[in-house]
């Protein structure tokens, strides 16, 4: 089986094809890369989450690089995905591996690659590593024992929790915080989320309780995917009782996405999140900029940017799009709607830290409540109705899928005028009164995605009827007319 990347680097069932001698293939196309380009001597940097065998896999990829003379510095103890980035671009490396399958279910590991300086791997260089690797003949793998690479000075354990914290903390103003002695429920899902934001937290004087943070890589049976209906324990615990939490953070397995619950316990969906940190960027801290979205979110930052005179800019699904559009353009933050956000000056990757960071912040600098943010910029802006449903398919239909999906006619969907049709990931139409719909495959999951938004609740809830009965009738025509 081919090891292949997808949205969020190489993911795949542990023991089916994320195996070690897959992990040692996939290290050995790195280190050719990094020695094609001769920066061997920039060394990489490794890390893990809390999965099952991380640090196992870790250490044999370790040894690969440590074989093929390329330094390494090892992460220690378990990590968030930021972090790797971090220290990508601190210590200079080469490149920079984390050993995580984010927020896919516990059966899963994967491997996140970014390049030199932390920028996240290109559609190009991803297309042609992934074809190099699945290359290497077993006998061009190189190893050696872990122990010895230790010994020989190769590869270096390193702690740089501290280093990254600090770094956070000079982002986000801490008088402030420290002023507001906010009241805090975080819910790390069993990931690495939880180092960094504790203490961030406790520097930051709040009080905070904390659920689910120990190491279990079974993530308590759940998905470490923070949703509403993963994150229900938080949400009851809140709606239990009112007052004794002024708001209530979760991080995904690898700490790179962020949830949140306001104080009433109801659930703000990543959408909002970033709309409401765009808003107070532009509005209390005065901060001038666009905004970098992918086609999946809420459009309701566009007219936050209007608002303001700024850019709302549009990018495919997948974070190495947003980072690509906060460098071309002044943008001061990009988000997705799965949760991941970043902000301009710090790394071009998704980083739950510094967003709680500003979150808090917002809290603490405005002196409302998040549903008193909440309210005032549905007052100034109006809602989005917004939903998004999964098919999920076998791997030998998605060609099938594919032509089913080009066939989608959107004058079946929503009768209004169609006012744009997008195709730079799937398939997206915008109709005249704001309401659009997407429907693309998943880059990380064999899952058909389809969204779709609207100021109306009625109107969205049409358009995503019409929508799956289009689908659910072309699926059975197709298991009908061949067996996929
Ligand atoms: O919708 P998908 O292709 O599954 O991607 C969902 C998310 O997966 C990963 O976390 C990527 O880093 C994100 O950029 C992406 O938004």
């Amino acid at each position: 089986m081919m090891i292949r990347f997808g949205t969020g680097g190489w993911r795949d069932i542990i023991g089916e094809n994320f195996t070690f001698d897959n992990v040692r293939r996939f290290s050995q196309g790195v280190a050719n890369h990094i020695i094609e380009s001769g920066k061997e001597k920039q060394g990489v940097v490794i890390g893990y989450d809390n999965r099952f065998m991380a640090e196992d896999f870790a250490k044999a990829s370790s040894a690969v690089f440590a074989a093929n003379s390329i330094p390494v510095l090892l992460l220690t103890p378990s990590v968030p995905t930021p972090l790797v980035n971090f220290v990508t671009i601190e210590e200079k490396t080469a490149a920079g591996l984390t050993f995580t399958a984010s927020h896919n279910p516990y059966i899963y590991n994967g491997i996140k690659y970014v390049r030199e300086h932390g920028l996240p791997a290109t559609e190009e260089v991803t297309t042609e590593l992934q074809e190099s690797i699945n290359k290497i003949p077993t006998s061009h793998i190189k190893t050696m024992e872990y122990d010895l690479g230790e010994r020989e000075g190769l590869i270096k354990r390193l702690d740089y929790h501290d280093e990254f914290i600090t770094f956070i903390e000079s982002q986000v103003n801490m008088d402030k915080l420290k002023e507001a002695k906010l009241k805090v429920l975080y819910d790390p899902m069993f990931g690495t989320g939880v180092n960094a934001i504790s203490t961030l937290l406790v520097d930051a004087r709040c009080q905070v309780r904390t659920i689910h943070n120990s190491m279990d890589p079974l993530f308590g049976g759940r998905v470490p995917a923070p949703t509403e209906e993963t994150l229900w324990r938080v949400v009851s615990m809140m709606k239990e009782k009112p007052g004794d939490y002024d708001i209530g953070i979760a991080t995904d397995g690898d700490g790179d996405r962020i949830a949140v619950i306001d104080e009433n316990g109801e659930y703000v969906h990543p959408n909002e999140i970033i709309t409401l940190l765009y808003y107070y960027m532009l509005k209390y801290r005065k901060q001038k900029g666009a905004v970098v979205r992918n086609v999946s979110t809420t459009h309701l930052l566009d007219r936050v940017a209007e608002d303001f005179g700024f850019e709302c800019i549009e990018k495919p699904v997948g974070f190495k799009h947003i980072a690509e559009g906060m460098t071309q353009t002044d943008a001061i933050i990009g988000g997705e709607s799965s949760g991941g956000i970043t902000i301009k000056g710090h790394l071009l990757e998704k980083d739950a830290i510094l967003s709680a960071g500003l979150l808090l912040e917002m809290l603490a600098v405005t002196g409302k409540t998040l549903g008193q943010i909440r309210s005032e910029v549905k007052d100034r802006y109006g809602i989005r109705h917004y939903k998004e449903d999964n098919y999920a398919y076998s791997s030998g239909r998605k060609e099938d899928l594919k032509e089913l999906v080009n066939r989608l006619d959107p004058e079946f969907i929503y009768e209004a005028p169609v006012t744009k049709t997008n195709r730079m990931d799937g398939v997206k139409w915008e109709w005249e009164d704001g309401t659009w719909c997407g429907v693309r495959f998943s880059g990380t999951e064999p899952l058909l995605r389809i969204i779709v938004e609207s100021p109306e609740e009625e109107i969205q809830a049409s358009v995503l009827a019409n929508l799956r009965q289009k689908i659910d009738a072309a699926l059975s025509v197709s298991k009908n007319t061949k067996s996929v």
